[in-house]
């Protein structure tokens, strides 16, 4: 049996996204600059898809950007906010990469300033110190950046409450919404969010293909330099199949929403539950509470003296993908830039386990049995 449970990584096409696809790769296979009746095609694709994402997220069809991936749209969001302007950056220090390097890449080359927001004991952003930071630098020029659930412990963020908190100040807010686009219900047009990414594999469409949402297009300025596609905010001739995968993708996430979040719950507290019995010291990262947590993601520690270094090799040998690369123990943290920084967390291993709506109970219990074989009592 194969059981695949890194679907924070990626997860696998739905079989109606990839049959919307395919006519885009074949006979549709125009370029949507052309204006002859192959390009038309390809042109109407591209934007019925950009109609159909607008309507499942209840925004306009112009405030939607297409992007070659989540990290681009990060990307170009916080290049953008700078040189329209901001100076002031407040994020985490448990983001995507996508987010830090930029930052880090930014405050090199630009005359930037960057604070960073206090975590508590469970990584999720302290408000307080966020309204501290916010009274500091209110009125110059800044951007909020922070990521709705984080990839590698699925803690969720208060979205409205933090971009009420932004609105009250009259800063900026950017989410990093790839974890949650697709997953869990986010309404952008009542949530105060000025940018948002969307990333289409984590959600059972193509990789190599997102989106920005943006509150007001004048904000957004072009990094990715060329043609006028997009118009004019991102060029590069579009991905057409992809995009329009991502559409069917999106749209049947939102269809099955309940449901899916249903069967995620389920998936994930069997297995939580499976894990207890094995052993009662191994400790959940991040949020346990249903509403804090995202039911894809499940973060455990396990004590040393449980797992060593070839646990996920192991595991991957009989079958079961997860993630981790995070050993929690002093001087061996090099995985992970989030499991350091989670209080409490120490000599232990975090391996991530994440779900999907493909997983089922019998691939749970499979998945456990395997993880009873290699633990050492
Ligand atoms: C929270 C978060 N942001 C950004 C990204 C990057 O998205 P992409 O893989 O499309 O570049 C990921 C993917 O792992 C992610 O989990």
């Amino acid at each position: 049996m194969k059981v695949y449970l890194d679907n924070a990584a990626t997860t696998p096409i739905d079989e109606d996204v990839w049959k919307s696809m395919e006519p885009f790769l074949k006979e549709h296979f125009g370029n949507p600059s052309s204006t002859h009746s192959f390009g038309r095609t390809a042109k109407n694709g591209v934007e019925s898809a950009r109609r159909s994402i607008a309507k499942v997220l209840n925004v306009q069809p112009g405030q939607i950007i297409f992007t070659g991936s989540g990290t681009e749209a990060n990307n170009t969001i916080l290049h953008s906010a700078v040189r329209k302007g901001v100076k002031h950056i407040i994020t985490s220090p448990i983001e995507h990469h996508a987010v830090l390097h930029t930052l880090e890449a930014l405050e090199i080359t630009e005359e930037i300033e960057i604070s960073y927001v206090n975590l508590d004991i469970n990584g999720n952003v302290e408000l307080e110190h966020l309204e501290l930071l916010l009274n500091k630098y209110s009125g110059k020029n800044t951007l909020v950046s922070l990521m709705h659930v984080n990839n590698e412990i699925g803690t969720i963020l208060p979205l409205e409450k933090v971009g009420g908190i932004c609105k009250r100040y009259g800063v900026l807010f950017h989410s990093d919404t790839v974890q949650s686009i697709g997953t869990l219900p986010i309404n952008l047009s009542d949530s105060l969010v000025d940018f948002a990414t969307c990333s289409a594999h984590k959600f059972h469409g193509p990789k190599g293909v997102g989106f920005i949402y943006v509150s007001d297009i004048s904000r957004l300025s072009s990094f990715i330099h060329g043609g006028g596609q997009e118009r004019g905010h991102r060029a590069g001739t579009e991905n057409v199949a992809s995009i329009i995968g991502m559409s069917k993708a999106l749209e049947k996430a939102v269809e099955a929403m309940d449901q899916n979040l249903a069967h995620l719950i389920k998936l994930k507290s069997h297995f939580l539950k499976g894990i207890e019995q094995i052993s009662n010291k191994v400790q959940v990262v991040g949020n346990i509470e249903e509403n804090l947590a995202s039911p894809k993601i499940l973060n455990l520690c396990f004590p040393e003296k449980l797992i060593d270094d070839l646990f996920l090799f192991n595991l991957d040998l009989k079958g079961v993908a997860a993630s981790g690369g995070s050993a929690c123990s002093s001087g061996s943290n090099q995985g992970s830039h989030v499991i350091p920084l989670i209080k409490g967390i120490s000599d232990c291993r975090a391996i991530r386990f994440s779900f999907s709506k493909f997983n089922t109970l019998e691939e749970i219990d499979y998945a456990l049995s395997q993880i009873r074989s290699i633990v050492s009592n």
